[in-house]
């Protein structure tokens, strides 16, 4: 029987810190605002603005949502870009993934003013990643796993990882900040030619496919960490990457689907809003 590494448990720790701090800047006479820049109306990236905006007015952040239509240019959302980087009553920008085909994703977040950056769209931030740099900005999710570890006082030094999936926003970025922190890291993707060469030799496994029940009691090595960033739908209900099910009575501490990764990533938002508005007016 696993552990049950409880993200809402984590997310409500983190949450008390970043309401105490937002609140701090309100007696100052800061209001920190997040605003979620949506172009079009992809399902995932409108239940993340709803979820989002729910956890910023528990901390007492305000939030505001700026959409264009799906059927935008490249030129229509620098222009919006620009707009928020000029308004000094906003914070941070969050941009929704995926954007639209005809938007092209390097230019448009090459234009957000990086300390406004905080899912770490901007190459600038990614790049202050892969230096150790820990004042940056990072990608939400990935920073949201690596609160549930130091949350659950895990030493990442020496640790064997394998993280499956590699894409900008969470897999690449998941893999840096493992090894920034002391880890072995392979990173697995949809070449490699058996995942379980790596997962079986691992301490922590990070699945981060969207393939819904890819990872099962074949991968997991007796007594390891798995860590679900998965989130589909199955059967009308939310499910990851990793069959629970399967999956609990061999490793030593897993993360449910929902109620693990996904709730700690809206907490770690609101925490990078602050962050912001420190980098942002010094105090
Ligand atoms: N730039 C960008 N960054 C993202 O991180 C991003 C994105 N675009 N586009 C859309 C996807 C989807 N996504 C969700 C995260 C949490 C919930 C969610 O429902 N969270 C619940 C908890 C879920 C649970 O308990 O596991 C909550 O926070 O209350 C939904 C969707 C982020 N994404």
């Amino acid at each position: 029987m696993a552990k049950i590494l409880d993200g809402k448990e984590v997310g409500k720790a983190l949450k008390e810190r970043v309401k105490e701090s937002a609140e701090q800047y309100r007696e100052k006479g800061v209001t920190p605002k997040l605003v979620v820049l949506r172009v079009g109306e992809e399902k995932s990236s409108v239940a993340y603005e709803n979820a989002a905006k729910k956890v910023m007015e528990s901390v007492s952040i305000d939030s505001d949502s700026v959409t264009l239509s799906e059927d935008s240019t490249t030129e229509d959302v620098i222009e919006a870009i620009e707009k928020l980087n000029k308004d000094d009553s906003v914070h941070g920008v969050i941009m929704m993934q995926p954007l639209p085909e005809q938007i092209s994703r390097s230019e448009v977040s090459e234009k957000l003013d990086p300390r406004k950056d905080v899912d770490a769209l901007n190459p600038v931030n990614m790049g202050k990643l892969v230096e150790g740099n820990e004042e940056a900005m990072a990608p939400s999710t990935p920073a949201a796993v690596m609160e549930i570890l130091k949350y659950y006082d895990y030493d990442l030094e020496g640790v064997e990882a394998t993280v499956i999936g590699s894409s900008p926003v969470v897999g690449k970025p998941m893999s840096i900040m493992l090894l920034n922190a002391g880890a072995t890291v392979a990173n697995t993707h949809g070449k490699t030619k058996d995942n379980r060469l790596h997962t079986m030799k691992s301490d922590i496994i990070v699945s981060a496919t969207g393939a819904l029940h890819l990872v099962d009691d074949s991968y997991i090595p007796e007594g390891a960490t798995v860590i679900d960033v998965g989130y589909g739908y199955k059967d009308g209900k939310p499910t990851g990457d990793v069959n629970y099910d399967v999956v609990e009575s061999i490793a030593g501490a897993i993360t449910p689907v929902p109620g693990g990764v996904g709730s700690v990533t809206t907490a770690v938002l609101a925490s990078q809003v602050v962050k912001a508005v420190g980098l942002l007016t010094g105090k």
